[in-house]
């Protein structure tokens, strides 16, 4: 007879008022103390694994939890502390946040980027000049917490040495399985400690599993389980992926483990089950409730899955779980008074998920008889916006490949005989800094104590302000300053018809910064001008060019919560073709240069190459479908960030924007080659400092940035900008930093210029 469960992978750490968030920041503004941080921590970290005890969910994971992110916890407990650090203490908090946020003097902050697909970013770990060791067993602080404190026999969730390798930097392709050996006796440690304190599973999350591994990487995984077997007793390990297809089924379920945790939702595991079957013997984790999306489950569908996967596999025991961890979407849809009910109702976030989960185990174990009420409750649900009016079914639905008329070198000319700038021209990428005065002007306009006209009279004011600071900068290319955009997505979805946005659903995103994703309910359709006030008031207080500011149809996508029932790629073109309104509404009203910003493009990229063909054809489409139908004169920009540039290379170059701005700052010049290599022909603005950290860079540090970057890209072709948007910083740091840019650009620009006259 199987036996059931039911698990959670991992749950929002940032609280449903974004609790954690205010306390993390309070910390670093010297607000409260290190001992006040961490009560206020712990205590939401408390009430988080109550609240799955009351949910009565069997496995609940602990250590899920971090003060920034995991992947920087698993590094510093390993002692890898970048060397810029090493003199610091390392057991020290305010270590740990330099890494994340950068420090005093040169030590700039690690390189951030994006956690497989999502759009979650950890912290890099860099491994050379580390010498690990164990400094804390982090895994079993948090289950000698949740047991003294809840008495919660917790599921420990550690992530696995070969991801945890494989997602650092700092050493060579060939050093991998080293690195790998030298982590294992401190992963034994971990787990032997854990043991002996009396924890019964431990989830180790490998999602490189869901990845193209080499021959090489396979063996070393089967290397590392078959040690950890060897070693280890008195635990029972899971080996958790996912966000894709295991890409060596028949190889991982041979791997000495106790029990398999598979994506069924992004992973098609059920037809390789089918084939191949599943170990009697072993523990099947089966992942039906989708941890990445906030759409409410059709219980029907969900439970005959289930069914059809018990059948398959017959595994000794059979966990209903998540498909990843919750991290990924808002805490609960409870506190949301104004979404439409007909969304509302169509809706499960963190909270409403572990419910289904629940549901789903009683269904398994008891017939789905004993929970018929919420399964019809989930079934009529999804009917009933399915016949809504955001499913209106006139929508255009694919449109034909189109591209610019105009070839880039004569679309260069012109262009540039309109709009005359200098060589090596200096621009930002759109965000100005959104200072507290500017969201709680917001907050207070929202909760209707602002009427719109004090609400725009306000952002006017601050584009004013900025257009003037902007110009005694002197730099070349202008913008507005996106005051009026909580974010470059949920705004959009404020604005286009098929989308609907929430009030509290946050999800983290990096560090203490959390989004809320709009919610992407039907056909997606564009009914008014969404930016040209604004951006035509900016260029009206300026002779120089004010750039407009749009966000693309990938990144809109990506970073949605997209119904499941829609086709992602139709849904794409869709808003394509409304950005594409957009873009010759503010063509019309005079602004020469658009900015479409992709920054998502790259993080959208299926796990699994094979699926890349198809992904890139669609985002190349959409894009074009946008921005192709302008005059030659009219400049084209995109922007992307947290990228690496030279997998993407490709779609990049199929975009055909006359300029793309992309990060490559904390990068320190690795980015560069990609263009190099491909001898990339349009223009191109490297960033020359990192945003995401309040330093301001040195001239000399700026001027060799730019150096780095025109030993590869021709000076004809450059531009000069920080890495991404300036929203999280504050004015005068932004001020400071983008005068000695200025400066720098100035001084090279010198240079060129009495090279030429020689
Ligand atoms: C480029 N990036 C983006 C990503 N994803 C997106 N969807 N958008 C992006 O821009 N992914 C990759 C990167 C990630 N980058 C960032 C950068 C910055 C943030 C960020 O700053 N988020 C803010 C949330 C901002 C917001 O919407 N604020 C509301 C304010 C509501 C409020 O709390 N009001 C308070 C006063 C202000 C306060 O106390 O803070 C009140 O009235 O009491 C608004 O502006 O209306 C964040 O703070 O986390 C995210 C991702
Ligand atoms: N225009 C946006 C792009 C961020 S990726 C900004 O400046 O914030
Ligand atoms: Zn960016």
């Amino acid at each position: 007879m199987t036996t059931i469960l039911s698990s959670n992978l991992g749950y929002p750490r940032i609280g449903k008022n974004r609790e954690w968030k205010r306390a993390i920041e309070a910390y670093w503004q010297g607000d409260i103390t290190e001992k006040t941080l961490k009560e206020q921590t712990q205590k939401l970290r408390l009430q988080n694994l109550q609240k799955q005890k009351e949910q009565g969910i069997d496995l609940i994971p602990v250590g899920d939890f971090s003060l920034y992110d995991h992947v920087l916890d698993t590094a510093v407990s390993f002692n890898i502390i970048p060397k810029r650090f090493q003199d610091h203490n390392p057991a020290e908090l305010s270590t740990y946040f330099a890494i994340a946020r950068g420090g005093e003097k040169d030590a700039v902050a690690a390189e951030m980027t994006k956690w497989f697909n999502t759009n979650y970013h950890y912290i890099v770990p860099e491994l050379n000049d580390t010498k690990p060791k164990l400094l804390e067993n982090r895994a079993l602080y948090y289950y000698q917490e949740a047991k003294e404190e809840l008495g919660i026999d917790g599921k420990p969730v550690i992530i696995g040495p070969v991801t945890f390798v494989k997602l650092a930097k700092g050493y060579e392709e060939t050093e991998l399985e080293a690195w790998v050996d030298r982590l294992l006796p401190l992963y034994e440690q971990i787990l032997s400690e854990l043991a002996e304190a009396g924890a019964s599973w431990v989830q180790i999350d490998e999602p490189v599993l869901g990845t193209n591994l080499s021959e090489k990487e396979l063996k070393l995984v089967e290397k590392v389980y078959q040690n950890f077997d060897n070693k280890i007793s008195g635990i029972q390990l899971i080996l958790q992926t996912y966000f894709e297809t295991v890409q060596h089924y028949q190889r991982i379920i041979k791997l000495p483990v106790d029990g398999f945790g598979l994506d069924f939702v992004h992973g098609d595991h059920l037809s390789l089950i089918q084939k191949y079957g599943f170990p009697a013997d072993k523990v099947l984790g089966a992942g039906i409730i989708n941890g990445r999306n906030v759409w409410r489950a059709n219980l029907e569908n969900k439970f005959q899955l289930l069914a059809d996967i018990e059948e398959a596999a017959n595994p000794k025991t059979i966990i209903v779980q998540g498909s990843s961890s919750l991290v990924h979407v808002p805490v609960t849809k409870n506190t949301e008074e104004k979404l439409d009910t007909v969304v509302k109702d169509g809706l499960s976030f963190a909270d409403e998920k572990l419910t289904e989960i629940k549901v789903l185990t009683t269904a398994l174990k008891e017939g789905q008889e004993s929970v018929s009420d919420a399964f019809t409750a989930s079934v009529h649900a999804i009917e009933r916006l399915d016949q809504s009016d955001y499913r209106n079914q006139t929508v255009e639905a694919t449109a034909e490949n189109i591209k610019r008329e105009v070839p880039f070198e004569q679309r260069k000319k012109r262009q540039q005989a309109h709009l005359n700038l200098p060589l090596l021209p200096t621009t930002t990428i759109g965000s100005l800094p959104q200072t507290l005065e500017v969201k709680r002007t917001r907050t207070k306009w929202r909760k209707g104590e602002l009427t719109d006209d004090q609400y725009n009279q306000f952002v006017q004011s601050e584009t004013r302000k900025w257009i003037q600071i902007q110009e005694d900068l002197e730099l070349d290319v202008l913008v507005h300053g996106e005051f009026e955009r909580t974010d470059m997505v949920e705004y959009f979805g404020e604005k286009l018809k098929g989308f609907a946005v929430t009030e509290f659903g946050w999800v983290q995103s990096y560090g203490s910064r959390c989004v809320k994703p709009p919610l992407l309910a039907g056909n997606v359709e564009w009914e008014h001008p969404i930016t040209v006030k604004e951006i035509a008031y900016a260029q009206s207080l300026t002779d120089k060019p004010v750039k407009g500011m749009l966000t693309g149809p990938v990144t809109i996508l990506n970073w949605s919560f997209v119904h499941e029932e829609l086709p992602r790629f139709t849904v794409q073109d869709q808003i394509g073709l409304a950005l594409e309104k957009e873009v010759l509404a503010l063509e019309d009203a005079g602004v020469s240069i658009i900015q479409v910003d992709e920054p998502a493009l790259r993080e959208g990229l299926p796990l699994d190459r094979l699926k890349w063909p198809a992904y890139f054809d669609a985002a190349v489409r959409a894009f074009r479908l946008a921005t192709s139908t302008v005059k030659p004169e009219t400049q084209i920009h995109t922007h992307m960030c947290y990228s690496e540039f030279g997998e993407i290379y490709e779609a990049i170059d199929g975009l055909d924007a006359d300029v793309i701005s992309i990060e490559t700052s904390r990068s320190h010049g690795e980015m560069v080659e990609t263009f190099e290599i491909n001898d990339y022909k349009k223009d191109i603005g490297l960033g020359v400092y990192d945003i995401h950290s309040p330093r301001v860079p040195s001239i000399e540090e700026l001027e060799a940035n730019i150096n780095r970057a025109l030993e590869t890209i021709d000076v004809e072709q450059f531009w000069i900008n920080p890495d991404c948007g300036l929203k999280t910083r504050k004015e005068p740091e932004t001020i400071a930093a983008l005068k000695k840019m200025v400066e720098a650009a100035k001084l090279t620009r010198e240079k060129y210029i009495s090279i030429n006259q020689k």
